[in-house]
């Protein structure tokens, strides 16, 4: 199964904030979207997921089996849901939505949740949320996960362990990951294809391999000296 993108165009009142975007996701596979502040990531990342429509352009996915069922899930910055609900009874309650449940332990602890895992939703902070989103997404086991920043707000070692344990996701489950972040310093080897969005348009892609080799004079190493060469700008400059 993949996941088709065909000029894409999404705007906000007069501002087009996606122009004409084409692209291909399949399973198996883990996706890079880079980009500045603004330049479209979270509203490509909320098209894809269905969650927001879009003006021109279509979005399908091959071979869908069960078109009814959404494939696909977007775990996004924040999670709001659930203010008198305590973060283990948000996750038993996510749990008893499939049929199958997902076995969480190994994220669990990566994720650090027992440490927080009788706290009410609403008294979590801003790192505990997004942890339980990324749970909730894996959880609901779909072919096709959106990831919004996941590695922020964790430690390099926890940075690393939750790369590798997306590395293995993609590829023992043949599931489709698609991650926003700027945090890859030593995370790059996980990701097997680029993006890099500029004012709703992509304006550089490839594998990293392609990228390096394209851009081999770089003053930063690996994709961040790519994102330098293209953008003029650093990936810390993008977080704003
Ligand atoms: N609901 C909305 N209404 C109006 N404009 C919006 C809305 N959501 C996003 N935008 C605008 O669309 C553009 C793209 O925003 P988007 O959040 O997709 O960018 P991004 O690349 O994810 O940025 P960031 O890295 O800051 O999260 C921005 O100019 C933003 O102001």
């Amino acid at each position: 199964m993949s996941l088709t993108v065909e000029n894409l165009t999404k705007k906000y009142g007069n501002k087009t904030v996606l122009n004409n975007i084409t692209a291909t996701f399949k399973e198996g596979k883990c996706y890079l979207l880079l980009g500045e502040n603004g330049s479209g990531k979270s509203t490509l990342a909320r098209c894809l997921s269905g969650d927001e429509p879009y003006h021109e352009g279509s979005i399908y996915f091959h071979e869908n089996a069960a078109p009814s069922d959404k494939p696909i899930i977007l775990q996004y910055q924040t999670f709001d849901s659930y203010p008198y609900l305590k973060v283990k009874e948000v996750i038993k309650l996510f749990r008893k939505l499939v049929t199958k449940p997902f076995d969480t332990d190994e994220l669990e602890e990566i994720l650090d949740i027992s440490s927080f895992a009788n706290t009410l939703m609403k008294n979590t902070s801003g790192g505990q949320r997004k942890a339980v989103s990324i749970l909730v997404a894996f959880l609901l086991h779909k072919p096709y996960i959106l990831l919004d920043e996941p590695f922020a707000d964790l430690d390099l070692h926890k940075k690393q362990r939750l790369a590798a344990f997306l590395q293995q996701q993609v590829q023992q489950n043949n599931q489709c990951l698609v991650i926003i972040s700027h945090e890859i310093a030593g995370l790059e080897e996980i990701f097997d294809y680029i993006y890099i969005l500029k004012n709703g348009t992509f304006i550089e892609q490839g594998s990293n391999t392609e990228l390096l080799q394209k851009y081999p004079h770089n003053v930063f190493p690996g994709l961040s000296g790519v994102y330098f060469e293209v953008t003029g700008k650093t990936l810390k400059e993008m977080t704003g």
